[in-house]
């Protein structure tokens, strides 16, 4: 810290810089006037207010996106002894079913860039509130599906509306935090994924309870409950998430687009408004982009080494989420079932408390993010060698799937704050946006690879047995050690080839004097270094 004024000077009337964003908001050349420092405490307290804002707010709308995401896995036994269950009911091949989940996958994997572009552009409150709305739509239009295409085909639009959904979160946060504030915040409506793994099974026994009432099957009632619950969340999100901050002084301009719908409050106003602005203003400069800024974000090289992080640790998260029970139940074939789910549960209960316990010192300490991801996958390698090896020990085994959900849950997470970290710095808003997308988009198709080809997909490997599994877990290994791999080619990239803002935007918005970029969290790191108030 340097200096505080108590009564920073108004802005000029004319002020239309800094924190606008493109699209339907006014914005022009950065304000000129010196940034003001303030005591710390006092930005603290300004994000503190941003969090309760924004946080509960993603953490609901992602704990329903999961649920209506994953329900299919239950449907799959819902009520399956008077088979009422899914498959029964479709009458679907285990190939459906395959194909139905791959589906989702393809067009998440398309649609993510787009739509993080869109946002990027429209009012990104308006667009987070339409992805929650149509994610309900759908949800709700599964209820009426009667056979195999169109489970098919509403898996496809599932993920052609959601596509976008999870680094537009990550990219939304930059409007509002600085990117090395980020990691904790993505962590902490991350848990929702975890509960919902967790809650979404318990829910399943009610449902099943509602089976035959007003002729619907269990599983339908369960679509059509939590399909309107996003719908309804989708319409209040519009009155409830705040719109990309403004500068002080600046107008909030209205496309025609957007008039006709609710406004929400600013996120912050008065003094805080002015406190989160200074703060803010070191970090993130709003600038409209162009296709131009858009290939250069496409070309830089260090989009790569986090897409093959992101690969690993995306793919083995999403294998473990799905066939965690089916190893537990290799581990000792006389599980019943409710002990298997039993089982399957503590996995993400450690998941979650990782998740807790690391990213808030990933931020405090964030210049070291990639050991503290590398670390973390070590903990799920030796979870999975664990699984593979103790073969004589049953608890031991099990002890390793616990390992390998507490390496799981920080990685993620600290995945998306790096590469916010990275491509705010280098291309601005642009590069966030399409960054937090890509790496999103491709590092899911190590989904698609963990989902199809290993466990109960690669016949061979799933043959019952001794070594039952051993070539998946294997190839589970070998793609989180390329993700350590990649963050070790990137720290050293980096080290040579530095990060420095793309000399394709230098200039062009009069803002980039080079000088070292330092927001309140990293003038903290160095002020207090160490973990006091980490929670904070
Ligand atoms: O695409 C997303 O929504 C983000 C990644 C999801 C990763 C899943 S969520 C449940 C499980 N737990 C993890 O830590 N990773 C996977």
């Amino acid at each position: 810290m340097t200096s505080h004024d108590p009564d920073p000077p108004s802005p000029p009337a004319d002020l239309k810089a800094g924190l606008g964003g493109t699209g339907h908001i006014n914005i022009a050349s950065p304000a000129q006037e010196p940034i003001q420092d303030y005591p710390i405490e006092r930005v603290e307290q300004v994000y503190r207010k941003l969090d309760l804002r924004i946080i509960p707010a993603f953490w609901v709308l992602y704990f329903l996106n999961s649920a209506i995401r994953s329900n299919i896995g239950i449907a799959q036994t819902m009520n399956a002894s008077v088979k009422h269950d899914l498959v029964s009911v479709l009458g679907l091949t285990p190939k459906d079913v395959s194909t139905a989940l791959a589906l989702f996958y393809v067009s998440y994997v398309l649609f993510d860039l787009p739509s993080n572009l869109i946002m990027s552009r429209l009012s990104p409150r308006v667009w987070m509130a339409r992805i929650v709305i149509a994610v309900g739509i759908i949800g709700t239009c599964f209820t009426a599906v009667n056979d195999a295409w169109s489970l098919k085909l509403l898996r496809f639009l599932l993920g052609v509306v959601i596509a976008g959904m999870w680094p537009g979160m990550a990219y939304y946060l930059t409007l509002f935090y600085p990117p090395s504030r980020t990691g904790k915040r993505i962590g902490m409506y991350f848990t929702a994924a975890q509960v919902s793994a967790a809650v979404v099974g318990l829910v399943s026994a009610g449902f099943q309870q509602m089976d035959g009432l007003g002729g619907l099957v269990g599983f339908r009632w369960m679509f059509l409950i939590y399909g309107l619950l996003g719908v309804i969340l989708g319409v209040g999100l519009l009155w409830w998430l705040p719109d990309r901050p403004l500068a002080p002084g600046e107008v909030r301009e209205k496309s025609w687009w957007v008039k006709w719908l609710p406004p929400s409050p600013e996120a912050l106003t008065g003094e805080d408004a002015m406190v989160h602005y200074h703060d803010l203003r070191r970090v993130y400069h709003a600038r409209p982009w162009t296709l131009k800024d858009l290939w250069f974000v496409l070309l830089d090289w260090r989009l790569w080494p986090l897409v093959l992080m992101y690969f690993g640790v995306v793919g083995v998260g999403i294998g473990t989420q799905l066939y965690g029970s089916v190893i537990i139940a290799s581990i000792n074939s006389n599980f019943t079932g409710v002990q298997v789910s039993l089982l399957f549960a503590p996995i993400w209960i450690m998941d979650l408390i990782a998740i807790l316990l690391v990213t808030p010192i990933s931020d405090r300490f964030h210049k070291f993010r990639p050991l503290f991801f590398s670390a973390a996958v070590c903990v799920q390698i030796a979870g999975l060698l664990t699984v593979t090896f103790a073969l004589d020990n049953q608890w031991g085994r099990y002890g390793g799937l616990l390992l390998i959900g507490f390496g799981l849950g920080p990685t993620v997470p600290i995945c998306m704050a790096w590469t916010n970290e990275i491509f705010q710095k280098r291309h601005r808003e642009v590069g966030v946006a399409t960054a937090s997308a890509l790496v999103s988009g491709l590092g899911n198709l190590g989904s698609i690879v963990t989902t199809y080809a290993l466990y109960t997909g690669w016949p061979e490997d799933a043959a019952p047995g001794r070594y039952r599994y051993r070539n998946s877990n294997f190839v589970m290994i070998g793609i989180l050690c390329m993700s350590i791999a990649s963050s070790f080619v990137m720290i050293a990239l980096l080290k040579v080839f530095g990060n420095e803002p793309s000399n394709k935007i230098v200039g062009s918005d009069g803002n980039d004097s080079g000088e070292e970029i330092l927001d309140g969290a990293a003038r903290r790191e160095v002020h207090q270094r160490g973990f006091s108030r980490l929670i904070k």
